[in-house]
């Protein structure tokens, strides 16, 4: 799946920046644009793999580079007012040649919370090509206006964009570690998982097991329907002899080594396939209720067949409980890893989401409160009914 993506704020600009590499490194073909998008300039500095001329510095007239210090509200004006500098550089983009855009952020701090749901309705309004979004909430010790910027930027984003990928900061962070060599690893955790995904279709079409490959259509007709998705991953090292059969089956041209060899690879997929849903999911959340599910199982073909990836498919949709799930191959002929991908879109039960939301009410709440009585407009106070957070904009 091609995809223009365009980072906002650091932590957009980083998860971009480490796409690009990652494709570099793949040959994945799935970065067919990369967009950078800031109102700090040393942010932009930083970044190693995204063009100089692909990245805008915006609301400079009101920050002067300096970035908005964790105001979302701050961050969604600057980035309305900015927007034609944007649009400069996404004008560069071939569209056609792309099958979505991805706008990534965290949902934390300031320019990204803010700007990535002004950029998503910008993108809806001019493109027919859908608008995904990624969205990286904080961790829950990163203190209360952190949580309540991820609140409202979220439940922004969701409604602005065809469907919102997320990863949570705080189901992934390691103690004990500095806040940035952290970030590197979580980083990598991410590309690696969506790099997997959307790497499906690109390339290794051909081979023993073509038929059933997936393409973007697969991806794009699992993300359609909105809502929110999370992402499981698994992975084992393989022995790759691309030659297809092992040595000994060579040497003996043997049938019943085939078969052994068919029913291990059938019982690995399962397992992974298990693996990736049962273990740590991007967003952690109860897989049961999700309306649409798509299996990916990626590496060397003579490691992935049908059977195995037709039983991890049927196993999600009991676990599930959809009608909706896909599942088919990602041929790597030169890796020595079998991975199991899976995507779970239009999720509900999600503890983190809930939980988020409170506070941020109580949090809202509190500030209101304090405003009010400032203004010792008690009246206010005691009307007060509405228990909603409010949306950005
Ligand atoms: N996974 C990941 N999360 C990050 C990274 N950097 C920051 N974050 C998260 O993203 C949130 C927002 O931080 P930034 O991206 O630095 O903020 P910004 O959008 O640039 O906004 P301002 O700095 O307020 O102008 C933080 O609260 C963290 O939870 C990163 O490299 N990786």
């Amino acid at each position: 799946m091609k995809l223009a993506m365009i980072g906002f704020g650091q932590a957009g600009g980083k998860i971009v920046d480490k796409f690009v590499e990652y494709d570099k490194r793949h040959d994945s073909g799935i970065v067919r644009a990369a967009v950078a998008v800031n109102t700090a300039k040393a942010d932009l500095m930083g970044l190693e793999h995204i063009p100089k001329d692909q990245r805008v510095l915006i609301g400079q007239s009101r920050v002067k580079g300096h970035g908005v210090g964790a105001d979302n509200e701050l961050g969604a004006e600057v980035a309305e007012e900015d927007i034609d500098e944007v649009q400069g550089a996404i004008d560069s983009i071939p569209v056609h040649e792309i099958d979505a855009f991805l706008v990534v952020a965290g949902l934390g701090g300031g320019t990204g919370s803010g700007g990535s749901p002004v950029l998503a309705k910008h993108l809806q309004r001019i493109y027919t090509e859908p608008v995904y979004g990624l969205g990286i909430l904080p961790g829950s010790d990163e203190g209360g206006i952190y949580t309540l910027n991820a609140a409202r930027s979220f439940q922004t984003f969701v409604r602005e964009v065809d469907n919102l990928l997320v990863f949570d900061n705080d189901a992934w962070r390691k103690t004990g570690e500095s806040v940035q060599g952290g970030y590197d690893e979580i980083n990598e955790e991410i590309v690696t998982r969506f790099g997997v995904l959307f790497g499906a279709g690109e390339i290794g079409q051909g081979g023993e097991v073509a038929e059933s490959v997936v393409d973007s259509s697969e991806i794009i007709n699992t993300l359609a329907g909105g809502g929110v998705s999370t992402v499981g991953y698994a992975s084992e090292t393989v022995e790759n002899d691309s030659s297809g059969g092992g040595l000994l089956s060579r040497l003996t041209g043997g049938d019943e080594e085939d078969d052994l060899d068919t029913a291990h690879t059938t019982n690995r997929i399962t397992s992974l396939v298990r693996k990736a849903a049962l273990g740590r999911l991007t967003l952690p959340c109860e897989i049961e209720g999700a309306e649409r599910a798509l299996l990916v199982m990626a590496g060397p073909p003579r490691h992935l067949n049908r059977k195995g990836i037709e039983r991890g498919r049927k196993w999600i949709e009991e676990q599930t409980g959809s009608m909706e799930v896909r599942g088919g191959d990602y041929p790597i002929t030169d890796s020595n890893r079998v991975a199991s991908v899976i995507l779970l879109s239009g999720v509900t039960n999600v503890p983190r989401i809930k939980e988020l939301q409170q506070v941020a009410i109580e949090a809202q709440d509190n500030i209101d409160d304090i405003r009010e009585e400032s203004e010792e407009n008690l009246e206010n106070l005691i009307n007060d009914d509405e228990d909603e957070l409010e949306s950005l904009f």
